[in-house]
């Protein structure tokens, strides 16, 4: 598990670094621009591309021109740089970078317009104008340049972050960025790299270290972790000797109807593939046939019972319910009955659209439940937002006040525990954009929550093998199903088990 931290944060940990060390920041720099180096050239092979440097006066564009000079070095032979000399001020960092450069014979250009930028027409563009020092959007010459920039439609990667990129807080609809196909990144990913305006400004990023302390870095109070597979594998038990069904707990999902069983049946087999030891389903009688045919290992429970004071309902280990369920008054009698159980639920699709419509009903929440929506039904439940930071804010909030974990999907799911703490999943990928994903999400969430997993280590180990198991089938595929997902679970968790 990694922390991000903000930029002030980032500061300082420069700062710590730079006298723990006993380094200049003139050598954390030339280190930065290493790195950098050392990924850029995986990325362009061919030394003979031409590349363009843009460098801004801040540390940023010193980043810019040392980068310049190590590739340089490193015989790249068609390196130019181009010194944006919008604004008067420049860094010590930026001076003594330039110095070096004008030591060595460099071809270097004054940009005072982008007009001065009229031989820039092919080849690769480093952005090294403005990096995490920005402090307000575009304007003025900064704009148009990145307007010239992306009109250019070459391959940019940026320095540390792309230029007019705020690394967090909210991201306006109309602002804009150089957009970068890579970007490469100093020590830690920006947080605002995770939400979908991202797109904007970047396709991809990679974290390089640049040798910051990682234990001054972790020792901050940051609310957002980026997970990896080190916490899943520490989090997941293996399966001991002498243990039988019993042991793995007693699932049930209530979910479907005619229209939509298979939402069902798939969550009934990601809850059986992640391992649960008894899996039961309740779905309309009309299901039942399709359920004995496909998963032959998973019981069926009639959900007329429901209504009559519990109807064995209470004695789950875990009890999901949503997929398909459909928003009729059958649904939302079903919904009713099932809170009153005052158990942990892990709700979802339909059964959060109800919740949406009928506010009484989501008051009765239990606490310690997982919610999971998808952008919709998060602000059918909490409101209309106009970004993805306000509405991570409104999930914290949300989850504190109503001490419930909300997994907010999303290409890197958040998993919003009950103190507002942030878990984002790295794994999934656009393969798995296909009907039924969410389902069997929510069959991973409950096999775990059966097999005693608390709720917040249910709902992030569940998100994290969900995608890697996409991950793991998109290498060989454009497209990956869900009920493929939900198949691949077994090898997936018998991997990351230590
Ligand atoms: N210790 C260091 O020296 C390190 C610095 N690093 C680099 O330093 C960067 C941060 O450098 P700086 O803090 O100097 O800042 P930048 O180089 O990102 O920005 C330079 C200046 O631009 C001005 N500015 C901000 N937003 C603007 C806007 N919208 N329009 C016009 N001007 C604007 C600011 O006043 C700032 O001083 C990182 O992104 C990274 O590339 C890395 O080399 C890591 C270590």
């Amino acid at each position: 598990m990694q922390n991000l931290i903000n930029q002030e944060q980032m500061r300082s940990a420069d700062v710590f670094t730079i006298k723990e060390q006993e380094i200049s920041s003139i050598e954390l720099m030339e280190t930065a621009s290493a790195a950098f180096v050392k990924e850029f050239v995986r990325e362009i092979t061919d030394e003979n591309t031409p590349i363009a440097v843009l460098c801004g006066k801040g540390n940023n564009g010193g980043d810019g021109l040392a980068i310049a000079r190590i590739l340089n070095d490193k015989g790249y032979n068609l390196v130019s740089v181009y010194l944006i000399d919008f604004s008067a001020q420049e860094t010590e960092e930026y001076k003594v970078n330039l110095n070096r450069l004008k030591d060595q014979w460099f071809p270097l250009t004054t940009v005072k317009s982008v007009a001065d930028l009229k031989n820039l027409k092919s080849g690769v563009i480093i952005d090294a104008v403005l990096g995490a020092g920005l402090n307000k959007k575009l304007s003025g010459l900064y704009l148009e340049l990145a307007q010239f920039v992306n009109g250019l439609n070459l391959h940019v990667i940026a320095v540390d972050v792309p230029t007019g990129f705020p690394a967090e807080g909210k991201l306006d609809k109309d602002n804009v960025y150089i957009k970068a196909e890579l970007v490469i990144c100093f020590q830690r990913p920006k947080i605002n790299f995770f939400f979908p305006e991202s797109a904007a400004a970047l396709n991809r990023f990679i974290v390089t270290p640049i040798g910051l302390s990682e234990e001054f870095i972790e020792r901050f109070d940051s609310p957002y972790k980026l997970s990896d597979a080190g916490d899943i594998s520490d989090l997941i038990k293996p399966r001991k000797p002498f243990t039988h069904k019993g042991t793995y707990g007693h699932a049930l999902i209530v979910a479907g109807q005619r229209e939509t069983m298979g939402a069902a049946i798939l969550a009934a087999r990601a809850c059986l593939y992640s391992g649960a030891g008894l899996t039961t389903l309740s779905i309309p009688e009309s299901g039942l046939t399709a359920l004995n045919a496909t998963l032959p290992e998973v019981m069926y429970k009639d959900r007329t019972a429901l209504s009559q004071s519990g109807g064995g309902f209470e004695n789950f280990s875990a009890i999901a319910v949503g997929p398909g369920l459909g928003t009729g008054a059958e649904s939302l009698d079903i919904l009713t009955s099932l809170l009153k159980l005052k158990l942990p639920l892990i709700i979802d699709a339909d059964a959060l659209n109800l919740l949406g419509e009928y506010e009484e009903l989501f008051k009765q929440v239990p606490e310690g439940s997982v919610l999971t929506p998808h952008i919709k039904e998060f602000d059918h439940l909490f409101g209309v937002h106009d970004s993805w930071w306000d509405r991570l804010q409104t999930a914290r909030a949300q989850a504190v006040q109503r001490k419930c974990v909300i997994v907010l999907k999303n290409q890197y799911t958040f998993i919003i525990d009950q103190y507002g703490g942030v878990k984002i999943n790295p794994t999934g990928n656009p393969a798995m954009a296909q009907g039924g994903m969410g389902d069997v999400l929510t069959g991973i969430i409950a096999s775990l929550s059966a097999q005693g997993y608390p709720a917040d280590q249910a709902a992030s180990a569940a998100c994290y093998l969900h995608g890697l198991s996409g991950d793991k089938l998109a290498v060989s595929k454009i497209a990956v199903t869900a009920s493929a997902v939900a198949g691949y679970i077994p090898e997936v968790l018998k991997e990351l088990i230590k």
